[in-house]
């Protein structure tokens, strides 16, 4: 299967400089959605996963579907402001700016075992600044999964102590 035609490339956007990985056509198709899910689901292997953390936006897709076929919980990481109840918050910088990223602090429980999950791993900031929170939280990052690696960025890099497994390298 080849995921890569349904990955579409959009030239500076959301700055001037950034090639866009553009997962909308892949998320349109039925049959590739399922098949991504799998082939995702595939990386994790057989593992116990007690939670799937997802990070806003994008990483939400396919964190709640890994999250039903895993039984395990969902967990939203989000930027600055957007969670109702207490948070743990940690400044972080990504490949076109920087924010902050929060999750609320009764949503992992000491000694969860931790499947994080994002479509891109750029820069990596993103990654280690989500991997600190759960380990801040008393949980175990067990697998960084992503379904795109930008390789030329080095991301691995910044999260170099966890295993990292993307399903597309760029
Ligand atoms: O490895 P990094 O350089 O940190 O970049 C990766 C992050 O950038 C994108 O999110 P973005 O902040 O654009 O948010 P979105 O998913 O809401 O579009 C992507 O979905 C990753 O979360
Ligand atoms: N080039 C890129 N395309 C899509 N998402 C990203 N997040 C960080 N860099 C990105």
């Amino acid at each position: 299967m080849n995921f890569k035609e349904y990955i579409r490339d959009v030239q500076d956007f959301p700055k001037q400089g950034i090639v866009f990985k553009d997962i909308t056509p892949l998320l349109n198709n039925a049959e590739i959605l399922e098949k991504t899910t799998d082939a995702l689901l595939n990386l994790v292997k057989e593992q116990k996963i007690d939670k799937v953390v997802g990070m806003e936006s994008r990483g939400f897709f396919f964190a709640t579907l890994l999250a039903t076929k895993l039984k395990a919980g969902f967990v939203p990481v989000r930027k600055k402001g957007k969670l109702p109840f207490n948070v743990l918050s940690k400044p972080y910088s990504l490949e076109y700016g920087e924010d902050a990223l929060e999750i609320h602090t009764d949503a992992i429980k000491k000694g969860d075992k931790v499947l994080i999950h994002d479509d891109v791993l750029a820069t990596g900031g993103t990654a280690k600044a989500v991997c600190e929170l759960i380990e801040e939280l008393g949980g175990e990052v067990v697998q960084c999964n992503f379904l795109i690696e930008l390789d030329f960025l080095n991301g691995k890099d910044k999260i170099a102590n966890y295993n990292v497994d993307s399903l597309l390298h760029y």
